[in-house]
Protein backbone atom coordinates (compact mmCIF):
# COMPACT_ATOMS: atom_id res chain seq x y z
CA UNK A 1 0.00 0.00 0.00
CA UNK A 2 1.38 3.11 -0.66
CA UNK A 3 2.56 5.70 1.69
CA UNK A 4 -0.21 7.57 3.52
CA UNK A 5 -2.28 4.85 2.56
CA UNK A 6 -3.95 2.46 5.39
CA UNK A 7 -4.05 -1.44 4.59
CA UNK A 8 -7.83 -2.62 4.70
CA UNK A 9 -9.30 -6.53 3.96
CA UNK A 10 -11.78 -6.86 1.86
CA UNK A 11 -14.91 -7.17 4.04
CA UNK A 12 -13.77 -4.59 6.77
CA UNK A 13 -16.73 -2.17 7.75
CA UNK A 14 -14.24 1.28 8.00
CA UNK A 15 -15.77 4.67 9.52
CA UNK A 16 -14.46 7.83 8.05
CA UNK A 17 -14.24 10.72 10.31
CA UNK A 18 -13.29 13.81 8.40
CA UNK A 19 -12.60 16.60 9.77
CA UNK A 20 -10.44 19.86 9.84
CA UNK A 21 -9.21 18.83 13.45
CA UNK A 22 -7.93 22.27 14.41
CA UNK A 23 -6.99 21.45 16.45
CA UNK A 24 -8.34 17.64 17.31
CA UNK A 25 -10.29 17.59 20.96
CA UNK A 26 -11.81 15.29 22.89
CA UNK A 27 -15.23 15.74 21.45
CA UNK A 28 -13.76 13.74 18.45
CA UNK A 29 -12.11 10.99 20.09
CA UNK A 30 -15.67 10.48 22.08
CA UNK A 31 -17.52 10.49 19.21
CA UNK A 32 -15.04 7.96 17.68
CA UNK A 33 -15.25 5.79 20.40
CA UNK A 34 -18.91 5.94 20.38
CA UNK A 35 -19.12 5.20 16.76
CA UNK A 36 -17.30 1.98 17.02
CA UNK A 37 -19.80 0.63 19.45
CA UNK A 38 -23.03 1.43 18.08
CA UNK A 39 -22.38 1.40 14.37
CA UNK A 40 -20.47 -2.21 13.27
CA UNK A 41 -17.33 -0.70 12.44
CA UNK A 42 -14.27 -3.09 12.28
CA UNK A 43 -12.11 0.27 12.28
CA UNK A 44 -12.40 3.69 12.24
CA UNK A 45 -10.26 5.82 10.15
CA UNK A 46 -9.78 10.14 10.73
CA UNK A 47 -9.15 12.09 7.38
CA UNK A 48 -7.16 15.07 8.42
CA UNK A 49 -8.31 17.59 5.54
CA UNK A 50 -6.09 19.51 3.72
CA UNK A 51 -8.74 22.49 4.32
CA UNK A 52 -12.92 22.55 4.49
CA UNK A 53 -13.78 23.48 0.70
CA UNK A 54 -16.16 25.91 2.11
CA UNK A 55 -14.81 27.20 5.06
CA UNK A 56 -13.11 31.11 4.61
CA UNK A 57 -10.61 30.43 7.45
CA UNK A 58 -7.18 28.53 6.29
CA UNK A 59 -6.30 25.66 8.62
CA UNK A 60 -3.40 25.25 10.70
CA UNK A 61 -0.64 23.72 8.87
CA UNK A 62 -1.27 20.31 8.15
CA UNK A 63 1.39 18.61 10.09
CA UNK A 64 0.93 20.34 13.10
CA UNK A 65 -2.74 18.89 13.04
CA UNK A 66 -1.85 15.66 12.20
CA UNK A 67 0.67 15.31 15.29
CA UNK A 68 -1.89 17.19 17.68
CA UNK A 69 -4.50 14.28 16.56
CA UNK A 70 -2.25 11.42 16.95
CA UNK A 71 -1.25 12.49 20.35
CA UNK A 72 -4.82 12.56 21.33
CA UNK A 73 -6.60 9.81 19.70
CA UNK A 74 -4.55 6.50 20.96
CA UNK A 75 -6.22 3.43 19.80
CA UNK A 76 -5.91 0.21 18.17
CA UNK A 77 -8.83 0.17 16.24
CA UNK A 78 -8.59 3.95 14.64
CA UNK A 79 -5.86 5.30 12.38
CA UNK A 80 -4.89 9.67 12.00
CA UNK A 81 -4.58 9.80 7.91
CA UNK A 82 -4.29 12.93 5.79
CA UNK A 83 -5.15 10.45 2.82
CA UNK A 84 -6.81 13.08 1.21
CA UNK A 85 -3.84 15.67 0.83
CA UNK A 86 -2.60 12.32 -0.68
CA UNK A 87 -5.16 12.35 -3.16
CA UNK A 88 -5.07 15.90 -4.17
CA UNK A 89 -8.76 16.14 -2.76
CA UNK A 90 -11.18 17.96 -0.77
CA UNK A 91 -14.44 17.58 -1.41
CA UNK A 92 -15.76 14.26 0.27
CA UNK A 93 -17.54 13.24 -2.74
CA UNK A 94 -14.40 12.81 -4.56
CA UNK A 95 -12.56 11.73 -1.64
CA UNK A 96 -15.20 8.42 -1.52
CA UNK A 97 -14.87 7.87 -5.05
CA UNK A 98 -10.98 7.46 -4.87
CA UNK A 99 -11.37 5.52 -1.69
CA UNK A 100 -14.13 2.61 -3.11
CA UNK A 101 -12.02 2.47 -6.03
CA UNK A 102 -8.59 1.83 -3.95
CA UNK A 103 -10.11 -0.54 -1.76
CA UNK A 104 -12.22 -3.00 -3.36
CA UNK A 105 -14.19 -5.53 -1.01
CA UNK A 106 -14.34 -2.46 1.63
CA UNK A 107 -16.96 -0.90 3.09
CA UNK A 108 -17.05 2.55 3.94
CA UNK A 109 -19.36 4.83 6.41
CA UNK A 110 -19.37 8.18 6.27
CA UNK A 111 -19.15 9.27 10.22
CA UNK A 112 -20.17 13.12 11.27
CA UNK A 113 -21.65 15.10 13.86
CA UNK A 114 -25.34 16.60 13.76
CA UNK A 115 -24.16 20.05 13.38
CA UNK A 116 -22.86 18.63 9.85
CA UNK A 117 -25.50 16.88 9.08
CA UNK A 118 -27.77 20.57 9.07
CA UNK A 119 -25.03 21.90 6.86
CA UNK A 120 -25.08 18.55 4.90
CA UNK A 121 -27.33 19.89 1.74
CA UNK A 122 -24.63 22.31 1.02
CA UNK A 123 -21.39 19.96 0.03
CA UNK A 124 -20.98 19.11 -3.03
CA UNK A 125 -22.39 16.25 -4.64
CA UNK A 126 -24.47 15.78 -0.86
CA UNK A 127 -27.04 13.17 -3.19
CA UNK A 128 -24.63 11.48 -4.54
CA UNK A 129 -22.87 11.12 -1.15
CA UNK A 130 -26.01 10.03 0.73
CA UNK A 131 -26.56 7.08 -2.39
CA UNK A 132 -23.01 5.78 -1.97
CA UNK A 133 -22.26 5.04 1.41
CA UNK A 134 -24.18 4.82 4.78
CA UNK A 135 -23.81 7.63 7.25
CA UNK A 136 -23.63 7.61 10.69
CA UNK A 137 -24.57 10.82 12.73
CA UNK A 138 -23.49 11.33 16.14
CA UNK A 139 -25.99 13.55 18.63
CA UNK A 140 -23.49 17.78 19.47
CA UNK A 141 -24.98 19.96 21.48
CA UNK A 142 -27.38 22.49 20.03
CA UNK A 143 -27.56 21.01 17.30
CA UNK A 144 -29.51 17.83 17.68
CA UNK A 145 -33.19 18.87 16.40
CA UNK A 146 -31.56 21.04 13.27
CA UNK A 147 -29.65 18.06 12.21
CA UNK A 148 -32.82 15.54 12.05
CA UNK A 149 -35.52 18.84 10.51
CA UNK A 150 -32.17 19.33 8.46
CA UNK A 151 -33.37 19.04 4.15
CA UNK A 152 -30.84 16.01 3.96
CA UNK A 153 -32.60 14.26 6.28
CA UNK A 154 -35.92 15.52 4.82
CA UNK A 155 -35.17 14.35 1.38
CA UNK A 156 -33.96 10.92 2.61
CA UNK A 157 -36.17 10.31 5.61
CA UNK A 158 -36.91 6.77 3.72
CA UNK A 159 -33.12 6.13 4.20
CA UNK A 160 -32.97 6.37 8.17
CA UNK A 161 -32.22 3.64 10.30
CA UNK A 162 -33.88 3.95 14.10
CA UNK A 163 -31.16 4.50 16.56
CA UNK A 164 -32.10 1.41 18.40
CA UNK A 165 -30.97 -0.34 15.29
CA UNK A 166 -27.55 1.47 14.20
CA UNK A 167 -25.69 -1.85 13.97
CA UNK A 168 -26.96 -2.60 11.24
CA UNK A 169 -25.61 0.30 9.44
CA UNK A 170 -21.91 -0.78 8.67
CA UNK A 171 -23.82 -3.54 6.40
CA UNK A 172 -26.70 -1.69 4.86
CA UNK A 173 -26.43 -0.54 1.47
CA UNK A 174 -26.59 3.52 0.58
CA UNK A 175 -28.71 5.45 1.14
CA UNK A 176 -28.90 4.55 5.25
CA UNK A 177 -28.30 6.70 7.68
CA UNK A 178 -28.36 6.61 11.29
CA UNK A 179 -28.80 9.55 14.24
CA UNK A 180 -27.63 8.26 17.64
CA UNK A 181 -28.40 9.85 20.33
CA UNK A 182 -24.95 9.65 22.52
CA UNK A 183 -24.19 11.39 25.40
CA UNK A 184 -22.38 14.57 24.46
CA UNK A 185 -19.04 16.40 24.82
CA UNK A 186 -19.49 20.42 24.23
CA UNK A 187 -15.49 20.64 23.36
CA UNK A 188 -15.24 22.40 19.61
CA UNK A 189 -11.60 23.33 18.03
CA UNK A 190 -13.90 26.93 17.75
CA UNK A 191 -13.63 27.07 21.69
CA UNK A 192 -10.07 25.98 22.42
CA UNK A 193 -9.00 28.50 19.66
CA UNK A 194 -10.85 31.38 21.12
CA UNK A 195 -9.19 30.08 24.70
CA UNK A 196 -6.18 30.57 22.95
CA UNK A 197 -4.83 26.92 23.31
CA UNK A 198 -4.04 26.20 19.93
CA UNK A 199 -1.15 28.12 18.06
CA UNK A 200 -1.25 25.19 15.55
CA UNK A 201 2.17 25.18 15.42
CA UNK A 202 3.27 24.18 18.78
CA UNK A 203 2.53 20.47 20.19
CA UNK A 204 5.24 20.90 22.97
CA UNK A 205 7.57 17.87 23.12
CA UNK A 206 5.04 15.07 23.79
CA UNK A 207 2.80 16.12 20.27
CA UNK A 208 0.54 17.56 23.65
CA UNK A 209 -0.70 20.68 24.55
CA UNK A 210 -0.37 21.72 27.98
CA UNK A 211 -3.05 25.07 27.98
CA UNK A 212 -5.25 22.88 26.07
CA UNK A 213 -8.59 23.59 27.88
N1 LIG B 1 -18.15 17.78 20.47
C1 LIG B 1 -18.55 17.14 19.38
N2 LIG B 1 -19.65 16.34 19.40
C2 LIG B 1 -20.07 15.70 18.28
N3 LIG B 1 -19.44 15.79 17.08
C3 LIG B 1 -18.34 16.56 17.00
C4 LIG B 1 -17.85 17.27 18.14
N4 LIG B 1 -16.74 17.96 17.76
C5 LIG B 1 -16.56 17.70 16.46
N5 LIG B 1 -17.52 16.86 16.00
C6 LIG B 1 -17.64 16.34 14.63
O1 LIG B 1 -16.34 15.92 14.21
C7 LIG B 1 -16.14 16.20 12.82
C8 LIG B 1 -14.92 17.08 12.65
O2 LIG B 1 -15.16 18.29 13.35
P1 LIG B 1 -14.20 19.55 13.29
O3 LIG B 1 -12.79 19.11 13.07
O4 LIG B 1 -14.78 20.56 12.38
O5 LIG B 1 -14.29 20.06 14.80
P2 LIG B 1 -15.14 21.29 15.33
O6 LIG B 1 -14.95 21.31 16.82
O7 LIG B 1 -16.53 21.22 14.80
O8 LIG B 1 -14.35 22.50 14.66
P3 LIG B 1 -14.75 24.04 14.47
O9 LIG B 1 -15.24 24.52 15.81
O10 LIG B 1 -13.50 24.67 13.99
O11 LIG B 1 -15.85 24.05 13.42
C9 LIG B 1 -17.42 16.87 12.34
O12 LIG B 1 -18.25 15.88 11.75
C10 LIG B 1 -18.07 17.39 13.63
O13 LIG B 1 -19.47 17.45 13.52
O1 LIG C 1 -17.51 17.97 0.12
C1 LIG C 1 -17.95 19.04 0.57
O2 LIG C 1 -18.57 19.85 -0.11
C2 LIG C 1 -17.70 19.34 2.04
C3 LIG C 1 -18.17 20.51 2.62
C4 LIG C 1 -17.92 20.73 3.97
C5 LIG C 1 -17.22 19.81 4.72
N1 LIG C 1 -16.80 18.67 4.11
C6 LIG C 1 -16.04 17.68 4.90
O3 LIG C 1 -16.66 17.48 6.14
C7 LIG C 1 -15.69 17.13 7.11
C8 LIG C 1 -15.89 17.99 8.35
O4 LIG C 1 -15.39 19.28 8.09
P1 LIG C 1 -15.10 20.26 9.28
O5 LIG C 1 -14.29 21.37 8.71
O6 LIG C 1 -16.45 20.66 9.77
O7 LIG C 1 -14.32 19.47 10.27
C9 LIG C 1 -14.34 17.27 6.43
O8 LIG C 1 -13.92 16.00 6.01
C10 LIG C 1 -14.66 18.16 5.24
O9 LIG C 1 -13.81 17.95 4.13
C11 LIG C 1 -17.02 18.43 2.82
Amino acid sequence: MAEGFPMARAGEVIGLLGGSFDPAHEGHAHITREALKRFGLTRIWWLVSPGNPIKARGPAPLASRMARARALMRHPRVEITDIEAHLGTRYTAETLRHLMARYPGVRFVWLMGADNLAQFHRWQDWRGIMSSVPIGVMARPGDRISARMSPAARVFAAARIAGRASHLLGRADAPAWCFVNVPMVAQSSTAIRAAGGWSGADTGPHGILSSAP
